[in-house]
């Protein structure tokens, strides 16, 4: 599997609203991107069209992946609110991609990455009956069990506490490691621990933002990142409606 960079140009609409112009983003293969920005810019509306949903979003300049080859079917994304079958046990919500592609679902694989993620034992226990947080790192594992090149994960991490937060943080960067991961986050902290390149989006654009020299994941104690997520939190503070 060779993950393509991607490359997003031109204005992002939803209908007829214009919600950012003038993109220019280039996301590097193989690495972490990481989009902040205010809530309701448009960063879901940008990686459900990364991920090649349906709905009235579009991107008049275009997407193109770096190989040329069409995106369809090398994107997997994990949605802000996990949308998992409320039917369906941990380890079929899991496996649930192999199953509607009429593929043999690899259980081993799901009950592995339920343990992963910290829930071991808990297959058979359906979204209702699971906390918040432990349905996120449901559908996480489920994410992290689709082999797509391209992933897009929208606040995937944003019901954990801190120190399951990092973990799992911890944990996505191994398992997606060579994968080109779109990362969608408020937590100034995920995207300097994460993120090869990050960027604010605002309805004129993307603003590129300097990450510490050193590579991700980085520790949450270093200094260079403790103060990364200072100044970053600032600059998100400024941008809030008042
Ligand atoms: N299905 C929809 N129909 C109409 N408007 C929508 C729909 N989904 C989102 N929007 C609007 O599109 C804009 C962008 O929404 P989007 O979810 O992409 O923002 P966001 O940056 O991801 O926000 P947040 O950080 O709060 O998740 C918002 O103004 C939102 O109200």
């Amino acid at each position: 599997m060779t993950a393509p960079g991607l490359s997003l140009r031109g204005d992002l609409w939803l209908g007829e609203q214009a919600l950012i112009r003038d993109l220019a983003l280039d996301l590097p293969a193989g690495r972490w991107s990481c989009l902040l920005g205010p809530s309701g810019v448009g960063k879901s509306t940008l990686g459900r069209l990364v991920a090649g949903l349906p709905g009235p979003h579009r991107l008049d300049g275009g997407l193109r992946a770096s190989d040329g080859a069409p995106l369809a079917g090398r994107v997997a994304m994990m949605a802000q609110d996990g949308q998992l079958l409320p039917w369906a046990g941990a380890e079929r919500n899991v496996t649930i991609g192999a199953r509607l592609r009429g593929q043999r679902p690899d259980r081993a694989r799901a009950r592995a990455l339920l343990a992963d993620v910290g829930l071991n034992g808990m297959a058979r226990r359906r979204p209702g009956s699971l906390s918040g947080g432990e349905r996120q790192r449901v559908a996480l594992a489920r994410t992290l069990i689709e082999e797509c090149p391209v992933v897009v994960l929208d606040e995937p991490f944003s019901a954990l506490d801190a120190a399951t937060r990092l973990a799992m943080q911890d944990l996505a960067a191994r398992l997606l490691q060579g994968r080109t991961v779109i990362l969608i986050t408020h937590d100034p902290l995920e995207a300097v621990r994460l993120a090869d390149r990050a960027w604010i989006l605002g309805t004129g654009g993307a603003e590129a933002l300097e990450l510490p020299g050193t590579a991700p994941p980085r520790s949450h104690a270093q200094a260079a990142t403790l103060e990364m997520q200072a100044s970053l939190l600032s600059r998100l503070q400024g941008m809030q409606p008042a």
